[in-house]
């Protein structure tokens, strides 16, 4: 468990470039000192006063910190280290070299059924540990799944940027609108009680795209959806119902993560159920 450091990160780490930034804060290269180890940093700035809208607020970096210091799991981005200074937080996080898994599958001139239930399996099995402690990311999408490194025939998936995940606690609600339009499931866009199964919604190829974000999310509190034939004619039937099984609107009928790793397109029963 990492301790939150008040020394001064450039006594530890030599920063280097950027590799990203976001709603989160930035993220830099940084190289360990002591061991040469390379690692990735989050640079987090703190919001200077309760009145101002700039940085984040001190207990949404806490809230990060704890659950990440809670998940340790090999398709979870580990955390290292932590530093605290007055106006910023950093992160110290396992440096994760593949790039983004979107990326990956862009660069391939096509993507087996076979590859994509490799993906899935490690995304379902980190998303499924993180249920497992009541831990909901609310921000899966193509851009926070990321290759450890892009070695073949087994890219290892890593789940990144904890920074909209919540605890959920029995018997409290949790309502946020916070998200990516073309991938937030229905509940979220009505402002409805928050669960894990706001994870476990479609997170690819949105079928619910509109011209539009407000468009978008009127297809998906209609559940207004299609599979674009040029898209899915290649599909398998079996393919088609694991994602119609994600695309429930109500979250208690929707599968679980456990639930997704045993359907037959990721588990199947037989070499027969594996055709479909
Ligand atoms: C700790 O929280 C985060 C860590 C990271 C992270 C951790 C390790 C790491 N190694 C390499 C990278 C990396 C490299 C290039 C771009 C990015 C990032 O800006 N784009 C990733 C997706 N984006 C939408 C968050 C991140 N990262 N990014 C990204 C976002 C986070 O909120």
């Amino acid at each position: 468990m990492a301790q939150i450091k008040l020394q001064n990160v450039e006594d530890y780490y030599e920063i280097g470039e950027v590799l990203g930034s976001g709603h989160f804060g930035q993220v830099r290269a940084v190289l360990e000192r002591a061991s040469k180890v390379h690692w990735a940093g989050k640079f987090l700035k703190l919001r200077r006063s309760a009145s101002s809208r700039l940085g984040l607020e001190r207990k949404s970096v806490e809230r990060e910190v704890e659950i990440l210091q809670s998940l340790q799991h090999a398709n979870v981005m580990a955390l290292r280290d932590v530093f605290e200074s007055r106006a910023e937080v950093v992160l110290i996080v396992e440096l994760i070299s593949g790039g983004e898994l979107f990326d990956f599958i862009a660069e391939k001139e096509s993507l087996s059924e076979e590859e994509a239930i490799e993906f899935l399996k490690q995304i379902l099995m980190g998303v499924g540990f993180m249920h497992t402690k009541n831990i909901a990311h609310f921000d899966l999408k193509p851009e926070n799944i990321m290759l450890a490194d892009k070695t073949m025939p087994h890219p290892h998936i890593k789940i990144i940027d904890f920074g909209l995940a919540h605890c959920l606690k029995q018997g409290e609600e949790y309502r946020s609108l916070s998200g990516t339009p073309q991938y937030i499931a229905p509940e979220v866009i009505n402002y409805e009680p928050l669960s894990e199964a706001a994870d476990i919604w479609l997170s690819g190829l949105s079928p619910f795209q509109g011209d539009n974000d407000e468009e978008t999310l009127k297809n998906i509190v209609g559940m207004i959806y299609e599979f674009e034939e040029n898209y899915f004619t290649q599909t398998s039937t079996m393919a088609k119902d694991f994602i119609e099984k994600l695309l429930v609107k109500d979250p208690i009928e929707r599968m679980t993560a456990d639930e997704c790793l045993v359907h037959p397109w990721i588990k199947p029963l037989t070499r027969k159920q594996a055709d479909n």
